[in-house]
Formats: structure tokens, C-alpha cells, sequence
């Protein structure tokens, strides 16, 4: 920061008072940067922001936080009530007791900045008509795509314009296990221990690794994008621990790469909206393939704006400390103002529709016998399903015979079911990798 104030704040004026629920990785860095640039602070608020508490789960534990350790207090309930707190900031993350401590802020009138993207999936409904009973805020920038500005380009720039696709890299654990197995050929487990240990995992790293915390994302998104209600549970998830090095492999061979993607999209006749993430391959010129680390990107597809890209970093401490302060001025501003934001839009109702209906395109490679008449067969299996095969080629010869198929966009639920076909074949002696292909092209 470094900007002061040309006009340093009155002595008078009432300090907008703080507490701070949670510090761990996030919480840390928030009262790193809030208190090493209060005088920003106030001068960009026109008031001053006290961190008045910090509830903790365990007491007298050494913490790198350079604040009077007074203000640390394991009763968050009693905190979230008290009658002069302005903002409440929620960095716990879970279900409970995140939900019953907002609730109890938003109750107590103050309003509440959260980077809990699992509860707003979940139960996002209750916590903002919570707020619009109480005239309070509740602002979520950090719960999708870390320090990239998402929630605020969708809910306010875009406002104007008609949505179509979101698509993107929205976890950064996933992202940086998958590109150290791509560049390094890093085991699955070494990697996540040291995205953990940078702190970027969840705390229970099954989030990450099975697609969770990308699945709670793609519902904020898709609920903001199409001005619907989308929940975690609508959302077709798969995560990246069956990916395997042979489907890295396998990617690399086509030019490819493999990525944990979240998609939303509207139907062609704007009746309804697809919501999944899963692994995919994606080509190497892709500008999603470039995003390495605990990076995300997320590209969106407007009638009237065109294709957007939004990038930068994830997951991370202060990355994430940067969104939640953001938020933080804003409701502050808001307060000051007697102001609040815009609520939550959801007028459009959409359905969502399954996985199964889904168009998408597959590439398969196939061990199989090296003999005349294998490749009628294993084509006569995606002709039974109504697949199109939009390339196959034979890799090696004898024992070490693969075909590789890349189909052409077919219903999702018709190419699982040609899988499980060839998985029958006699000519077949294993399907080796599938995976899903985006960016080719819609055909
Ligand atoms: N770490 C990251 O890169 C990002 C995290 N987030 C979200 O931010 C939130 C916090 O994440 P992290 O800081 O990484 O998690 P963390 O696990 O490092 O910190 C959470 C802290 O809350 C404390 N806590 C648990 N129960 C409590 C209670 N009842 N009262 C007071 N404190 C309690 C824990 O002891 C821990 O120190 C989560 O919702 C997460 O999904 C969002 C974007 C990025
Ligand atoms: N665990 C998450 C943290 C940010 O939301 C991730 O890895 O992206
Ligand atoms: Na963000």
C-alpha cells in the first residue's frame, strides 16, 4: 500500500469495529494487512477499522499476529454479539458453527465478509435473506478464485449483459498437483503434502482432491452468472485423484494437458443450466493450459461482451487476505454511508439439468488385440451409442497395441455408455485412460 491520507481521520469520529473469526492460514495475513495499513484504512473508509476480537479454537497457542493478545477470545458466539461490532469477518470455513456464527452477526446487525465458499453452496439462501432481513451485508469475494476479482465483475459489471458460459481452473490445490505431475513427474501425494504445506489446501484436503471446494465455486458462479440458485449437490463432480500418470501421458501425446475444470453453462434454448467439474484434457495452446501453480483463470462468454479472462492467484494467505479486504472496505464504505449492497439475484429460476444430458467429447485409448477386424469392432461400440469418432489412431504393435479415440461432442450419458461397452469387448484388454477433452472445438 504506502497511499496516506491527505486528510488524517478526526479523533472523534467512531472507529467501525472488527472481529475477526478464525486465524489460521487466511485470518493471519487479514490482521497482518489490517493492521500494518490502518492509516490506509481509515482514509479509504473515512473512518478508522478496529480489530476489536479475534476468536481462536484454542487458546494460549503461539500466534504470529502482531496484536495485543487480549483481543484473542475461543468464545466466537459471545463475540459475534456483542452489541458495539460493525463487521464481523468469517475465516473458519465449514459448515458449522460458520453458518450459526454469521447468522448471529447478521442478527446483531453487523455485516459479515466470508471466503466460505462450502457454506454459501450450501446454505447460501438462509445467510443472505438473513441479511436482507437485517439490513446488513454479506460479501464473499475470496470464496471464488482467491484475490481474483469474480463475485464483483459478475455480480455488478456484468450485470447488463447476458451470461453464457463460465469456464475455468478454480482450485489451486488441484491445479499445482496436477502441473507438478505434468512438469516434474511428481507423485499425487508428494505434491498435495506441499501444496498443503503452502497453504492452499483445505483443511481436510479431500475438498480439494475430490472436487468439492471446485464444486461450491462452480455453484457461486453459475448462480451469479445466470442469475439462478445453484447448490454444491447440483453439481456433477469428479475429482482428480483417479487421474493417473498414464492419462497425464495419454494427454501429453495429443498435446494436451490434463486440468480440474469448472464449467457452468446455459442450454441452447436458455431453459436450463449444466454445472460440472471434472478433469479434462485441454490442448497445450490453450490459454488455461498456461495456468501453472495455485494459479486460476476463468474465462467468461457474454452476449455482449465476448469472451473475458480473469487470472491471478487462488489460493494462498495473503492472496485470499486480499479479497476479504476488499470486502471489508466495501461494507465499511456501505456502513459509513448507511448504504448496502446490491442482494442477491436469483429471479431466473433455472432448472438444472443432469450430467447424462450434457454434450461433451471423449478421448479413450484402448489396450487391445493386434488383429484385423478390432478396429470394426471397437468403431461398431461407439456406432451403437450414436458416438461420432472424430479421430483414432493405433499406437505400437503386438502385446503393446493401443488405439486412441477422440470422439466428436456427443450427450455425456452415450459416451459412458460406449465405454462400458468396450470395457466388454473381447478385442479389448483394457480401456487405459478416458477423459474428457475441452477446447478442441464444439464438434
Ligand atoms: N487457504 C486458502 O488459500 C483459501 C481459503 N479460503 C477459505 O477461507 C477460509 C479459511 O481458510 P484457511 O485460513 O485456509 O483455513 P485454516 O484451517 O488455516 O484456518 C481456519 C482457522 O479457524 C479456526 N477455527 C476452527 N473452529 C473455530 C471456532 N469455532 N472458533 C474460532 N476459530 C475456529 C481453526 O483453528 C483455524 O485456525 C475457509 O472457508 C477456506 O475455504 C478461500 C480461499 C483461499
Ligand atoms: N483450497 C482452495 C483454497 C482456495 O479457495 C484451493 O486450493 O483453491
Ligand atoms: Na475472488
Amino acid at each position: 500500500m504506502g497511499e496516506q491520507s491527505s486528510e488524517p481521520h478526526k479523533s472523534d469520529v467512531r472507529p467501525l469495529k472488527i472481529a475477526l473469526l478464525g486465524c489460521g492460514v487466511v485470518g493471519t495475513e487479514v490482521v497482518r494487512l489490517l493492521v500494518t495499513h490502518q492509516a490506509d484504512f481509515a482514509a479509504r473508509v473515512g473512518v478508522p477499522l478496529e480489530l476489536a476480537g479475534i476468536a481462536v479454537r484454542r487458546a494460549g497457542r503461539r500466534r504470529d499476529v502482531p496484536v495485543d493478545p487480549d483481543l484473542f477470545t475461543t468464545d466466537a458466539a459471545a463475540l459475534v454479539r456483542r452489541g458495539d461490532i460493525d463487521l464481523v469477518i468469517e475465516v473458519i470455513g465449514g459448515i458449522e458453527p460458520a453458518r450459526s456464527l454469521i447468522l448471529a452477526a447478521l442478527e446483531n446487525g453487523a455485516s459479515v465478509v466470508t471466503a466460505n465458499k462450502a457454506l454459501l453452496a450450501e446454505d447460501g439462501a438462509t445467510l443472505f435473506a438473513a441479511a436482507e432481513k437485517h439490513g446488513a451485508d454479506l460479501y464473499y469475494e475470496a470464496s471464488v478464485g482467491g484475490a481474483i476479482p469474480l463475485i464483483r465483475p459478475l455480480r455488478e459489471s456484468l450485470a447488463g449483459d447476458r451470461v453464457r458460459r463460465v469456464l475455468g481452473i478454480v482450485n489451486g490445490t488441484t491445479n499445482f498437483v496436477l502441473d507438478r505431475m505434468d512438469t516434474e513427474g511428481t507423485g499425487f501425494s508428494e505434491a498435495l503434502e506441499e501444496a498443503q504445506e503452502l497453504g492452499y489446501a483445505e483443511a481436510d484436503p479431500t475438498a480439494d482432491v475430490e472436487g468439492f471446494d471446485a464444486a461450491a465455486k462452480a455453484a457461486i458462479l453459475a448462480g451469479l452468472a445466470f442469475h439462478t440458485r445453484v447448490l454444491a449437490s447440483d453439481v456433477h463432480r469428479e475429482g482428480i485423484t483417479e487421474v493417473t500418470a498414464i492419462d497425464i501421458e495419454s494427454a501429453r501425446a495429443m498435446g494436451c494437458v490434463v486440468k480440474l475444470l469448472a464449467i457452468a453453462e446455459l442450454s441452447a434454448d436458455g431453459s436450463g443450466v449444466g454445472v460440472r467439474v471434472h478433469p479434462a484434457m485441454i490442448p497445450r495452446d490453450h490459454p488455461l493450459a498456461s495456468v501453472r501453480e495455485a494459479y486460476n483463470a476463468v474465462f467468461v462468454e457474454s452476449a455482449a461482451a465476448g469472451q473475458l479472462m480473469f487470472y491471478g492467484a487462488g489460493a494462498g494467505g495473503a492472496p485470499t487476505a486480499s479479497a476479504v479486504l476488499g470486502d471489508l472496505v466495501t461494507v465499511a464504505r456501505n456502513r459509513v454511508q448507511s448504504a448496502r449492497g446490491a442482494a442477491a439475484s436469483t429471479y431466473a429460476q433455472l432448472e438444472v439439468h443432469p450430467m447424462g444430458e450434457t454434450l461433451t467429447r471423449y478421448h479413450i485409448s484402448l489396450a487391445v488385440d493386434d488383429r484385423a477386424g478390432v478396429l470394426a469392432s471397437v468403431a461398431a461400440a461407439f456406432s451403437r451409442q450414436g458416438v461420432s469418432i472424430q479421430t483414432v489412431r493405433q499406437e505400437g504393435r503386438g502385446e503393446d497395441a493401443q488405439l486412441v479415440v477422440v470422439t466428436h461432442q456427443a450427450a455425456d450419458r452415450a459416451l459412458a455408455a460406449t465405454v462400458n461397452d468396450l470395457e466388454e469387448l473381447d478385442s479389448v484388454r483394457e480401456v487405459t485412460s478416458v477423459m474428457r477433452v475441452e477446447g478442441l472445438g464444439d464438434k
